[in-house]
């Protein structure tokens, strides 16, 4: 069962991400005060098939040692072989209609939007949320669209209203009062956090805005 409270502190990794020992990166950030993680592999060959899995499976189990939701990004088959408490999909991946076909009521659907069309879509297909982004520029997705600014996100959550947005790309300390402002959620983040030499000090930060 979804809860819009996931969403205040989501941070997004994957092995292309980690500086550290994955599983001890991913525990911290945990500790520290993560409300949800979305294992996003978008790196190296070494981490597919049983390498993926069985890695997926011990990060569900440190996921739910600290009772956070544990959403796999765009492998429907990886979240349904592990039992993933959630599932996000973007616009060029399988269609929300078909990826609740698949998993039911099994799992809880994020979907990437970028305009107000893309997220009134995603809401009547029936996302649990929506990621809406890049909000600003990032270095962490090769593919990433122009940023919408605080003006796009604002009017991105008026028009979804009440569907809990994230909102996502470029997100940092300095800027989430700005991002509470727009009425998202919550912040998703990677390099902010996956970069720091203080990871906790980051999330306690991003903390203080969206709890
Ligand atoms: C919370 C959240 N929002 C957006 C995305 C991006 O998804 P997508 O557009 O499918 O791009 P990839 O992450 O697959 O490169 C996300 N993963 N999570
Ligand atoms: C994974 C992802 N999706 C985006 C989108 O706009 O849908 S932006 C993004 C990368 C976010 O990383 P960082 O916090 O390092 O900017
Ligand atoms: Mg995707």
């Amino acid at each position: 069962m979804f809860k819009p409270s996931y969403l205040s502190m989501y941070l997004i990794a994957g092995h292309q991400n980690f500086k550290n020992d994955p599983l001890a990166s991913v525990e911290r950030a945990l500790a520290g005060g993560v409300t949800a993680f979305q294992l996003r592999e978008k790196g190296s060959d070494a981490y597919r098939g049983q390498a993926r899995i069985q890695f997926a499976r011990e990060v569900k189990r440190i996921c739910q040692r600290y009772h956070v939701p544990f959403i796999i990004n765009d492998d429907i088959d990886l979240a349904l072989t592990i039992g993933a408490d959630g599932i996000h999909v973007g616009q060029e991946d399988m269609p929300i209609e078909e990826v609740r076909k698949v998993v039911k009521e099994r799992m809880f659907i994020g979907v990437s939007t970028t305009s107000v069309e893309e997220a009134l879509a995603a809401k009547a297909e029936g996302a649990d949320y929506i990621g809406v982004g890049p909000l600003f520029a990032t270095a962490s997705k090769v593919d990433a669209k122009t940023p919408i600014g605080l003006e796009g996100l604002t009017t991105i959550v008026k028009a979804v209203h009440p569907l809990p947005v994230v909102a996502i790309g470029g997100i940092k300390p300095e800027n989430a009062a700005l991002v509470k402002a727009s009425g998202a959620k919550g912040v998703a983040v990677i390099s902010a956090i996956t970069t720091a030499e203080k990871p906790d000090q980051i999330i306690c930060a991003f903390r203080t805005h969206f709890d």
